[in-house]
C-alpha cells in the first residue's frame, strides 16, 4: 500500500455537476491531495466501506439524499473526517445546521479553488494538532507508567472494592498510607473509573507549593491583587473544572488555605484572590496524605472539620510489609517497567531465592523502594537473570533504615552506587545531599520538619529532593 505523504488528504467529493467533478480531479491532485469523486450520498456511503477520508466535501443539493443526510452517516462511521458542505446563498442557515452537526466549515457556491486550499490547509493543521496531542498522551502514559493497581491481597482487595464503589460517584476521596505505598496510584485508578475519565485530572503537590503563591496557584488571582500579580490568573480549581483535582500531600496545606477548602467543598464555588465575585467549578477532590491527619488535629496543625469533610470515604493504604503476598507479582509488574517488557517477558528473570530475600525485608520506602529496586537489580545483572547478589545492599543485609550515616563504609550500598561521582570524589553536592537524607530520616520522612531544621524552605527541599531523584535513574 502506497504511504500517504505528511502533507497531503485523502479527500471524498460528492456533487452530482460533473465539471465541479472534473475540477476536482485535476485541482485536488495539484494540490498534492488524493480525491475520490463520486456523483451522489448512495455512491458516497459506498465508498465510505472500503476507504477512509481525512476530508469529505458535500454538495447541500443532491438527487438522492442531502449533504446533511451523508454528514450525519458519515459522522457515525468515520468520526475523524472531516466533513466541509458546499451549498449556494440560499441555503446559508442549512450550513450553519452543518456546523452544529459537526461540519469542521462550509463553502458557498460557485467555489473558488483559495477557498478551498485554505479550508484543506486548516485540515490538514488541525490533523497534525490531533496526531501531536496523540503522541503527547502516549509520552505522558510511558513517562507515568502503567496506572495498574497491582495486588490481591485481602487487605489489597478490600481496596479494590471501596475503589470500585465510591469512583462513578462524585464523592471525595481521602487516601492514607505510607510514603511509596501507591496513593498516587490509587488516585488515577480512582479518576479512571469515574465519570470524569474523559475530563481533567490535575495533580497538585501541595508540599510544593510555595507557601506565598499557594492560594493564588490553588484558587487563581485578579491582575492586581498583589505586588506582582500584572494579569489575571486561573487557579488550578478553575483548570480542573469538570474534571477532578488530586492533592497529594494535603498535610503540607496550610491552616488558611485548609478553611478555603473546605468552603469549596461546602459550596462548590471558589474566588480568585482580589475578587469580590465567586466562580462554580464542578470539580471532584481526591486528596492524599501520608500524615497522621488525627495526630495534626490534636497538634492544631489541621482542622477537625475538614478531616471529617472529607474521609466520607478513606482507603488505607496497607503497608508493603503487611501485604507481603503481594509482593511476587509487585516485583515484576516494577521490573518488566524498568525493563520495558511485559511482566510474563521477565517473569523468569526473578529466582526464587531473590523473591525469598525480598519476603524477608521490611520495605520502609513501600512500592516505591522496591520499584527502585528492581530497577537496580535490572541493571546491575545486566538484564540477566537476577539473583540475591543483584539487589541493593540494604534489601540483601536486611537494613531497612538506609545507611546514611555511614555513606562511604559500603561501597555496594545503593545510595552510593546511584550517587553519581560517588567512588572517591564525593562532590560537595553529595555532601549535602547526604546531610539532607540524614535528617529527612532522623525526622521520619517529615518534610517540613526536615525543611525547618535544615534553615531551607520547603519547596527547596522538594526542589533538591527531586534532582537528586532525577540524578540517581540517571546515574542508573
Ligand atoms: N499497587 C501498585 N501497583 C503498581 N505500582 C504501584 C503500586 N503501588 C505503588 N506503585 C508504584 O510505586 C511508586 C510509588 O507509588 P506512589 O507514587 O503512588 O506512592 P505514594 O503513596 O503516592 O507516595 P508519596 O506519599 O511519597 O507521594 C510508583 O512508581 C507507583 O507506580
Amino acid at each position: 500500500m502506497a504511504t500517504q505523504p505528511h502533507n497531503s488528504l485523502r479527500i471524498l467529493f460528492v456533487d452530482d455537476e460533473s465539471s465541479l467533478q472534473e475540477f476536482m480531479r485535476l485541482e485536488m491532485p495539484r494540490l498534492g491531495h488524493q480525491v475520490t469523486v463520486c456523483q451522489d450520498g448512495t455512491t458516497a456511503l459506498q465508498a465510505l466501506k472500503t476507504a477512509t477520508f481525512d476530508a469529505a466535501i458535500l454538495d447541500l443539493r443532491m438527487p438522492d439524499m442531502t449533504g446533511i443526510d451523508v454528514l450525519e452517516k458519515l459522522k457515525q462511521v468515520s468520526p475523524d473526517t472531516e466533513a466541509v458542505i458546499m451549498t449556494g446563498y440560499a441555503s446559508k442557515e442549512t450550513a450553519v445546521e452543518a456546523l452544529r452537526l459537526g461540519a469542521f466549515d462550509y463553502i458557498t457556491k460557485p467555489c473558488r479553488i483559495v477557498e478551498i486550499e485554505g479550508i484543506l490547509i486548516r485540515i490538514l493543521e488541525r490533523r497534525k494538532l490531533k496526531n501531536k496531542n496523540l503522541a503527547l498522551q502516549t509520552r505522558v502514559q510511558a513517562a507515568e507508567g502503567s496506572t495498574g493497581l497491582i495486588g490481591h491481597s485481602p487487605t489489597m482487595d478490600v481496596v479494590h472494592r471501596v475503589i470500585e464503589t465510591v469512583a462513578p460517584t462524585d464523592s471525595t476521596v481521602l487516601i492514607t498510607g505510607e510514603t511509596g505505598s501507591g496513593k498516587d496510584v490509587v488516585a488515577r485508578t480512582i479518576y479512571q473509573k469515574s465519570r470524569r475519565a474523559d475530563m481533567p485530572f490535575v495533580p497538585v503537590n501541595c508540599g510544593a507549593l510555595s507557601p506565598t503563591l499557594v492560594e493564588s496557584e490553588l484558587f487563581g488571582h485578579r491582575k492586581g491583587a498583589f505586588t506582582g500579580a500584572d494579569r489575571d490568573h486561573k487557579g488550578l480549581f478553575e483548570v480542573a473544572n469538570g474534571g477532578t483535582l488530586f492533592l497529594d500531600e494535603l498535610g503540607e496545606l496550610n491552616k488558611n488555605i485548609q478553611v478555603k477548602l473546605l468552603r469549596f467543598l461546602e459550596s462548590g464555588e471558589v474566588r480568585r484572590l482580589g475578587d469580590t465575585e465567586s466562580i462554580r467549578c464542578n470539580v471532584r477532590v481526591i486528596c492524599a496524605t501520608n500524615r497522621d491527619l488525627h495526630k495534626m488535629i490534636q497538634a492544631d496543625e489541621f482542622r477537625e472539620d475538614l478531616m471529617y469533610r472529607l474521609n466520607t470515604f478513606e482507603i488505607q493504604l496497607p503497608p508493603l510489609r503487611e501485604r507481603r503476598e503481594d509482593l511476587p507479582q509487585l516485583a515484576k509488574h516494577l521490573l518488566a517497567r524498568s525493563a520495558k517488557r511485559t511482566p510474563e517477558q521477565v517473569a523468569n528473570l526473578l529466582k526464587p531465592e531473590t523473591i525469598d530475600a525480598m519476603l524477608d525485608y521490611e520495605w520502609p520506602g513501600n512500592v516505591r523502594e522496591l520499584a527502585n529496586a528492581m530497577e537496580y537489580a535490572y541493571i546491575v545483572a545486566g538484564g540477566q537473570e537476577i539473583g540475591v547478589g543483584h539487589l541493593p545492599a540494604n534489601v540483601r543485609l536486611k537494613r531497612s533504615k538506609i545507611p546514611f550515616a555511614q555513606p562511604l563504609a559500603d561501597q555496594n550500598s545503593p545510595m552510593i552506587l546511584q550517587m553519581p561521582g560517588a567512588a572517591n570524589t564525593r562532590t560537595l553536592h553529595d555532601i549535602e545531599m547526604e546531610h539532607i537524607l540524614r535528617v529527612l530520616e532522623k525526622n521520619n520522612r517529615n518534610k517540613p520538619a526536615t525543611a525547618a531544621e535544615l534553615g531551607i524552605s520547603l519547596k527547596t527541599l522538594y526542589n533538591k529532593l527531586n534532582r537528586w531523584e532525577e540524578q540517581r535513574k540517571t546515574a542508573g
